[in-house]
């Protein structure tokens, strides 16, 4: 790809409460069609937790140790297609402990990055059953550097801060993001790329858990708050074309991060 401009593929998918066998097959089978589309990525997303969704009560049995099997598949994937992936996340088992883990992946099929959730969504019953991370997730894609947050994470607008200011031009968030809530999805996303002034690339998941229902939505918006490309609420790829250069032009249109007076606050 150019240095600035990316391709990128949004998996929308649907994920199968508490059966990872169906979902680590039906992933293989969707990044084979997001490979195959006319233009090809550069990138592909996934959505959070897509390897079990918040079966919460059987999460321990059916968490991916040491996210083994989900680094085998996407790392393999990566490499044959050299294309990066934003693995989404996955229930990993690490000890005792059960984590919301995002792995990233470049052309090579090397994991550049990991985070595991830090925000645990009490809605949901997260902090019941998960550990929480303790670390922010930075990462270089291609040469340009990125930061990755999780669902409920983009309702703190300190971790995304944080992430621009240690060089983010583009934020990337997996999600299981349910009705009746588009529109704090939809505002919390662009709020956080108008005021970092970076891309968002945001995918979430579709059909439903029980009583709950997920909306897709999955939105990819530019540094100047525009929507370039956004999902209904079926099971589909989305794809848009990036253009990095936005982010400088958009900091020197409005200069916020000169601006910025941390000393008051
Ligand atoms: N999986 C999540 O973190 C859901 C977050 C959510 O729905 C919210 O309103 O925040």
């Amino acid at each position: 790809m150019s240095e600035q401009k990316w391709n990128v593929s949004l998996i929308q998918m649907d994920v199968t409460i508490g059966q990872p066998e169906k979902n680590y097959i039906r992933v293989e089978q969707l990044l084979h069609e997001a490979i195959q589309a006319a233009t090809k990525p550069d990138l592909i997303i996934l959505p959070e937790m897509w390897n079990t969704g918040y079966a919460l009560e059987q999460i321990h049995a059916l968490a991916d140790e040491q996210g083994e099997r989900t680094k085998s598949l996407l790392s393999a994937f990566s490499q044959t297609n050299q294309v990066n992936i934003i693995g989404g996340s996955i229930a990993e088992r690490r000890g005792d402990q059960i984590y919301n883990t995002m792995y990233a992946f470049d052309r090579t099929g090397t994991v550049v990055a990991e985070y595991s959730k830090i925000h645990l969504f009490r809605l949901m019953d997260e902090e019941k059953y998960l550990t929480e991370g303790d670390r922010i997730g930075s990462l270089n894609i291609d040469g340009t550097q990125a930061g990755m947050m999780i669902c409920y994470d983009i309702r703190f607008p300190e971790l995304a801060r944080k992430l621009a200011l240690s060089g983010a031009k583009i934020l990337f968030v997996p999600a299981e993001w349910p009705h009746p809530r588009l529109h704090h999805w939809r505002t919390l996303l662009t709020a956080r790329a108008i005021e970092n002034q970076m891309y968002v690339v945001a995918c979430n998941r579709v059909g439903t858990s029980g009583t709950t229902a997920f909306f897709g939505h999955s939105m990819v918006i530019d540094p100047w708050g525009e929507i370039v490309s956004e999902g209904a609420e079926d099971e589909a790829i989305l794809t848009a074309s990036i253009d990095l250069a936005l982010v400088s032009e958009v900091r020197g249109r409005i200069p916020v991060f000169e601006d910025r007076r941390p000393e008051h606050y």
